[in-house]
């Protein structure tokens, strides 16, 4: 009997997925791995920051009581190398001749520059401090963070800059977010995996090397990815083995009202059945459902689908559960080449984008036929041809999205 389905808006397919709720994992990462990763608790400044006092540049240090009247000669007790102490406070007119990033005697008051210094001739441990500037160069304890301070806030999103200054305060470990745990599975004993021998009528599994790729891009982590052939029990054992680990599990293949379209019949007899029937093209039977817990995602077999199907619906997904913005970015652009083709649905073309005065254009790249795979490589966008029986004019508006890993 052919499976009638309710369609439903783009929106409100994002809007479903969008009110789903998940409970977050963390883990506690050392930092040098947590690059990228999303804080799920606050890091505080163990310490003051900095936690001694320091010279900012080489030069003489004194004590505040013997700067005035300058030009004034000192006696040089030492030399002071960053990383090492001068344990003595200074007397009246001592001076340590003093690096850039070491710590100032006890009781000093300000550095002076080399530049601003004269040698006095015949006397060696002597110095002529010749000008005394505004400003003490010292770096006081403190002045950047002082302990229990805000180092980085919950919810950041861990960079090179960050991991530089965990290591600075001597923060070894950090609580992140859990990265998604994601299946794939692709589908139909059409598909061949990479690198099998040829066979007419038979296909290579590109969708499975497309999704893993997404996946990884959006940030999450595959930990299992299956290929099998249209088998309603092969394909009900893997949903169940991977729902028990997986937060995620995408699909392609079989959605449709084929007779071997068994992820139609699965997501049908499912926990919770989100949609299956969209009012767009190409992924018109893109399926969203709950199976034991698990969301899953089913997209199109056909790759431009798929591909269509795993940036409006799954990547926005995947962020989330992640604990992350999606990176797809949902904005209007102008048509900048023409497009005729009418259609009883919305269409989703692949596209390229630029941006010109603050305004972004759009254009059709490769071909608009959800089986394509040739413009996958080179779409920097997807847009929207509302349906219609009458051509779109050139430069309508029209809603677009851009696509994260090529801005
Ligand atoms: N009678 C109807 N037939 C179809 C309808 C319909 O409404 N009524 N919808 C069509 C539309 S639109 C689409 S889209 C497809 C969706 O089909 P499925 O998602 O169920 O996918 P399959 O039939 O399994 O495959 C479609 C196409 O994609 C190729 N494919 C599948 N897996 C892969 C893979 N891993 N890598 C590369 N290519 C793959 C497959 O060989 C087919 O050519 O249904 C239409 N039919
Ligand atoms: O919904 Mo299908 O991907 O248009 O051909």
């Amino acid at each position: 009997m052919l499976d009638r389905r309710k369609p439903i808006s783009i929106a409100e397919a994002q809007a479903k997925l969008a009110e789903l709720t998940f409970s977050y994992k963390t883990e506690t990462l050392p930092i040098a791995w947590a690059n990228h990763r999303v804080l799920a608790q606050a890091v505080l400044a163990p310490d003051e920051f900095p936690n001694f006092r320091r010279s900012g540049y080489d030069g003489y240090a004194i004590r505040a009581e013997d700067d005035h009247d300058l030009p004034q000669t000192f006696k040089v007790m030492g030399e002071v190398q960053a990383g090492a102490v001068y344990n003595r406070p200074l007397g009246y007119h001592e001076t340590v001749r003093i690096m850039t990033g070491a710590a100032v005697p006890s009781n000093a008051g300000k550095v002076i520059m080399l530049e601003q210094s004269r040698p006095v001739e015949g006397h060696p441990d002597e110095i002529n401090l010749v000008i005394s500037p505004d400003v003490n160069n010292i770096t006081e304890i403190g002045v950047e963070f002082h302990q229990g301070d805000t180092l980085i806030p919950e919810n950041t999103v861990l960079n090179p800059g960050h991991i530089s200054l965990l290591t600075a305060l001597n923060v070894q470990e950090v609580v992140v977010y859990q990265r998604p745990q994601v299946g794939i599975i692709t589908t139909g004993t059409e598909v061949l995996a990479p690198g099998a021998p040829a066979e007419p009528g038979k296909i290579y599994n590109s969708n499975g090397a497309l999704l893993q790729g997404l996946v990884q891009e959006a940030g999450g982590r595959i930990i299992a990815q299956t290929q099998i052939e249209d088998d309603y029990d092969l394909l009900l054992e893997n949903l169940k083995t991977m729902a028990k680990d997986c937060d995620l599990i995408l699909t392609t293949g079989g959605v449709s009202v084929g007779d071997f379209d068994f992820l139609a019949i699965a997501a049908k007899s499912s926990q919770k059945l989100l949609f299956n029937k969209l009012k767009m093209r190409p992924g018109s039977v893109t399926t969203g459902f709950i199976f034991e817990d698990t969301p899953i995602m089913a997209l199109s077999g056909n790759p431009g689908a798929c591909f269509t199907g795993f940036y409006l619906f799954a990547e926005p997904l995947l962020r989330k559960l992640g604990h992350e913005a999606s990176r797809v970015q949902a904005v209007t652009a102008t048509l900048a080449k023409p497009y005729d083709k009418t259609n009883g649905y919305d269409r989703i073309l692949r596209g390229t984008y630029y941006q010109k005065d603050d305004h972004y254009f759009v254009e059709l790249v490769g071909s608009d036929q959800s089986g394509a795979l040739g413009n996958l490589g080179s779409s920097t966008c997807l847009f929207k041809i509302p349906s219609s029986n009458k051509p779109i004019p050139l430069h309508s508006e029209v809603s677009t999205w851009l696509l994260p890993y090529k801005w």
